[in-house]
């Protein structure tokens, strides 16, 4: 009792301040070593190793050692289906168990399609949407769920980045984003430096990570580094890698496995999924699982797989690196995989009997038994001691975030305004010199209101198109890691839009008012810019729908396309409201185009009384003379504009309400 009262209380200290002070390395059963020793659990026996003379370069690489959250992993007769389109399940791993404890770095390997991804994905908890997981996946005595995210860090084989940030940019966002909201910005600070030190990024902090042209991007494994710091911001107890050296040189493969190795070292449990590593690679692993169809083919201490292979008979030749030589074994030989399937088979079988087996399976049991005689709140306060960042905290630095993105993507920034200032020019010097309150200027005034409207409905519907399909790799991963929620992504990605949707309508709104001669009042002018703001809001919501709906821009684009010609022929520019047929009628209620129209028709029009008859008896079209027959020539009402404006507002907000249920709904499609 005793023992797990210290357990429970040192796991309770465990806060983020409290883990910045350098502690002893603990062993697997937390008890207490001199400083200079670490135990390494090698899977079937726990051997102290002499820590300097093993790996004298972890106090050089991770400072003065640390003391993680222990964390113990333990999966028995796990089962991993995915559902087919057709409804099928399919068997991907298959009654698998196993056990990862504290200072051990284990080597997941396999042939390929194995199904070591599979089998890690489930572990983490980070299964794709489809996976049926059966059996049980037990962390320090809790089944596994969500509080998981928090507790592990989980390297992807393929590292997805907000590219335009600086290496400094990205692990300060991921830090607010990452660690406990108690944790004070100078030890956030402090951690972010660390990392970067630790993990020779220093030199790069200024770097941008796949910087724009002319810009110096990282290297293959500066990205790989840098994915490994971001997970260990937390400093989490538990590790998943999903093949790290993958497109690495050796000395750079090196280079990361070492920092895996120094991290179990410091008390860390890291799996780790590798393709045949090289024997010094090899070395640094504690122990070897090996996948073959899903199923366990050896798991146990690297250095005893040799003589189990050799007991069936597979005699690795010398000149051969063992691991290459168990992938082969274990491989389908293309031509014969019905001999293949069946050694393989005969491989698994006689591995499910052997003693190495049956240790493992006492170790299991014996960490069960553990478990079960551990006192309840005990596990509750360790899984439960996070605090994560609030939200606003996490909006504000998404926010952060889009807006550094947005300011260094000149695609979206300056030459999108000078395009916007070369349109409004062109369109605004065609109506020069006409004098507004005439029957010419009458249609001048329409058709300047229509250009102000289009132009800040369409080009800004489709330019955010490719936005959603783009960015949704990075936000679906950081939010399956459970840096935060759709809809703060969502806020966050639309405040960050924001300048520009303010300064482009005003920008091109304010010249074509102003070239184009319109109403010349203070309230006309600031009402016509307001409206011209909410349409643009309005297409931005309305384009981010279809691109949150339809996961790639030819497809949004494809129903986006019929959907603007049905709002645009029903803005009442080009059919008389009144006239047109009953059946698509209704579509005019969804058009902003004509909700806009009218209103800054109204703006321009009402209390208007002296437009001049010139030119009626030459074209024989009968002449407006007032503002109130002009807005009756297009089924507008005077009266409407509030309703107008209000309409627009809903359409907004319902339109964006769309955009965050799609994207909800493809978040948990994948
Ligand atoms: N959603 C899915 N639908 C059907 N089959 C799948 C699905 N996901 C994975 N598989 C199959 O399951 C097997 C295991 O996949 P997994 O990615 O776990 O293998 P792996 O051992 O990690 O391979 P590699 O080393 O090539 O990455 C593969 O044959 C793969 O094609």
């Amino acid at each position: 009792m005793g023992k797990k009262a210290d357990k429970t209380k040192r796991s309770a200290d465990n806060s983020p301040e409290k883990s910045e002070s350098p502690k002893p390395l603990q062993s697997t059963s937390y008890e207490l070593l001199p400083a200079d020793l670490v135990y390494i659990d090698s899977g079937i026996k726990t051997s102290p190793v002499k820590y300097d003379s093993l790996y004298p370069e972890v106090e050089e690489v991770f400072g003065v050692p640390r003391s993680p959250r222990p964390c113990t992993l333990v999966w028995r007769d796990v089962t991993v289906h995915v559902k087919l389109k057709n409804g099928r399940l399919k068997r991907l791993v298959n009654n698998v168990s196993g056990i990862a404890k504290p200072g051990t770095l284990i080597a997941l390997m396999g042939p390929s399609g194995a199904g070591k991804t599979t089998l890690m994905s489930a572990l983490a908890h980070r299964s794709p949407f489809g996976t049926v997981i059966d059996g049980e996946i037990i962390m320090n005595g809790r089944p596994v769920c969500s509080y998981v995210d928090r507790e592990s860090g989980y390297m992807h084989q393929d590292d997805i980045f907000a590219e335009n940030l600086t290496v400094i940019e990205h692990l300060t966002v991921m830090a607010r984003l990452r660690m406990d909201r108690r944790t004070s910005t100078v030890a956030r600070k402090r951690r972010v430096n660390q990392l970067m030190r630790q993990l020779s990024l220093y030199e790069s902090r200024f770097t941008r990570i796949g910087g724009l042209d002319g810009h110096k991007t990282l290297s293959g494994g500066e990205r790989k580094r840098l994915a490994f710091a971001t997970e260990l911001l937390t400093d989490p107890g538990l590790l998943f890698c999903d093949e790290p050296t993958t497109g690495l040189d050796s000395s750079s493969a090196l280079k990361l496995v070492s920092l895996l190795r120094a991290s179990a070292a410091q008390g860390k449990t890291v799996i780790c999924t590798i393709h045949q590593p090289s024997s010094e690679l090899m070395a640094h692993f504690d122990k070897l699982v090996l996948l073959a169809e899903g199923r366990i083919a050896f798991a146990g201490n690297a250095s005893a797989a040799l003589g189990f292979f050799e007991s069936l008979g597979y005699h690795c030749p010398l000149t051969y690196n063992p691991t290459d030589y168990f992938i082969k074994v274990l491989a389908l030989t293309p031509g014969s995989e019905a001999a293949s399937r069946h050694a393989i088979k005969s491989i698994c079988d006689r591995f499910a009997v052997s003693d190495v087996a049956k240790e493992l399976d006492m170790e299991i049991h014996l960490e069960y038994h553990l478990m079960d005689n551990e006192v309840e709140d005990s596990r509750r306060i360790r899984g439960d001691s996070f605090r994560p960042p609030h939200f606003y905290t996490k909006i504000m630095w998404l926010v952060y975030r889009y807006l550094l993105m947005i300011i260094r993507d000149p695609r979206v920034q300056l030459v999108r305004i000078l395009q916007k200032l070369a349109i409004a020019l062109t369109a605004g010097v065609c109506f020069l010199g006409t004098p507004r309150l005439t029957q010419a200027g009458v249609q001048d005034v329409q058709g300047a209101l229509f250009i102000i409207i289009a132009e800040n409905t369409f080009s800004p519907m489709y330019s955010v198109l490719h936005m959603f399909p783009e960015e949704f790799p990075l936000f679906n991963r950081e939010l399956k890691a459970g840096l935060y929620s759709t809809p703060v992504y969502y806020t966050a990605r639309m405040i960050a839009l924001f300048p520009g949707l303010l300064i482009e309508p005003v920008l091109f709104t304010g010249v074509v008012y102003w070239l184009a001669g319109l109403r010349y009042s203070a309230y006309a002018i600031g009402l016509t810019i307001f409206i011209s703001i909410l349409v643009l809001n309005v297409a931005i919501a309305c384009g981010s729908f279809f691109s949150c709906a339809f996961g790639s821009m030819p497809l949004a684009i494809a129903y986006l396309v019929p959907f603007d010609y049905s709002l645009m022929m029903t803005s009442g520019i080009f059919i008389k409201l009144s006239s047109i047929p009953r059946y698509v009628a209704w579509i005019r209620y969804l058009s902003w185009l004509m909700y806009s129209n009218e209103a800054m028709s109204i703006v321009q029009w009402d209390g208007v009384e002296n437009i001049t008859c010139t030119n009626s008896n030459s074209t024989g079209v009968p002449c407006v003379s007032t503002g109130d027959e002009v807005l009756m020539q297009y089924d507008f009402t005077s009266s409407n504009l509030w309703l107008d404006i209000s309409a627009l507002l809903l359409l907004y907000i319902t339109f964006h309400l769309l955009a965050l249920l799609a994207l909800r709904y493809r978040t948990r499609r994948k």
